[in-house]
């Protein structure tokens, strides 16, 4: 094999209550890599395509880079690596876009090079590249992007990672405001502690969103849709949000909440037809507050990253 290339689809981490433990997968939205051998030794950036010129070729800082180089420090790999990256997802945007790249880097050099890990086993390289990308090495767009469906991650020392039930007809909408903002930053607004009274109403939640999801009980999924931790601080920070949060009740949805560090708004629907009615909705609120947004309407992603071409 010459050359491969893999697509890493977009997340949603943390699913309202589950900060930096769940995340899931969409369809269809993501990015993809092409990994080639080299002559030369050592891993290069040679094309960034759909970046609008503003993420780094340098190998240390650009996540593809990053989590390969991780990833060939356990092997032994005297040889060259060419990397060229089709950015499908905006940056900064909370749809996991650092570790789309990341991920789908990963995924295609392993193939490249005979598959020496098994899938689950790529995570800590990827999680090395979103150490770079958002200064904290969190798990919870890595691992759904890799592997697809709902994931949980129990614990991060050991790393332990759950796939979890992905229940029949739910659908995700996500409301991308055109606005900006880093995942390091959108961190730094976090509060340092949290209250006993917020632990425990938060633990609850994420018990019930859990077992909503093997139960498949759409009202348990609604009723757990709840963040006390993160939402709080981070809501102010796009506007709109308070707004879709009313408009999207009285429609149907299951709840919504900022997916990973925002700006995205996701949406949960019990089926694709309230997903429609809950995007339209979104753009009314939108046009009133005169704030550009994309939408995308898509049930969840049970695949995870995979190939798309290789070359002998
Ligand atoms: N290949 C890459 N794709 C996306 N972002 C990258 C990549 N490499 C480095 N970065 C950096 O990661 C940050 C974007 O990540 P992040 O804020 O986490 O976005 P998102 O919220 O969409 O996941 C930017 O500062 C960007 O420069
Ligand atoms: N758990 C992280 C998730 C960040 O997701 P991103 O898509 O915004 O990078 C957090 O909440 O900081």
């Amino acid at each position: 094999m010459q050359k491969v290339t893999a697509f890493a689809p977009a997340t949603v981490a943390n699913v309202s209550c589950g900060f930096d433990i769940l995340g899931f997968a969409v369809d269809d939205l993501g990015d993809k890599v092409t990994v080639s051998l080299s002559g030369n030794p050592g891993i290069r950036v040679t094309k960034i395509e759909g970046d609008k010129g503003k993420l780094p070729y340098e190998a240390d800082k650009n996540t593809c880079g990053v989590a390969i180089h991780a990833m060939l420090e356990q092997m032994d790999f005297e040889g060259g690596l060419e990397i060229e990256l089709y950015k499908g997802l905006p940056l900064g945007s909370g749809m996991g876009s650092s570790a789309a790249s990341a991920v789908a880097a990963l995924v295609a050099v392993n193939r490249l090079l005979g598959n020496p890990f098994e899938k689950k086993e790529l995570l800590p390289f990827a999680i090395e590249a979103e150490r770079i990308a958002c200064g904290a090495g969190h798990a919870d767009n890595v691992s759904p992007a890799l592997l697809g469906g709902f994931v949980l991650i129990r614990d991060y020392h050991p790393l332990d990672v759950i796939p979890l039930n992905v229940p029949r007809g739910l659908y995700c909408t996500l409301v991308h405001p055109h606005l900006v903002l880093n995942t390091s930053d959108s961190r730094s607004v976090l509060r340092r502690n949290v209250s006993l009274k917020d632990a425990t109403t938060q633990s609850g939640n994420i018990a019930g969103l859990v077992a909503g999801l093997f139960q498949e009980d759409m009202s348990l999924i609604s009723r757990s849709l709840n963040d006390v931790i993160a939402e709080p601080s981070r809501s102010v920070l796009i506007p709109g949000y308070d707004e879709v949060k009313e408009a999207i009740k009285a429609a149907g949805a299951l709840g919504c909440g900022i997916s990973g560090s925002g700006p995205t708004i996701f949406i949960l629907s019990p089926n694709e037809e309230i997903a429609w009615e809950v995007s339209r909705l979104s753009q009314q609120v939108f046009e009133k507050i005169g704030l550009p947004i994309d939408l995308y309407v898509s049930a969840i992603n049970t695949r995870g990253a995979y190939i798309i071409e290789e070359e002998q």
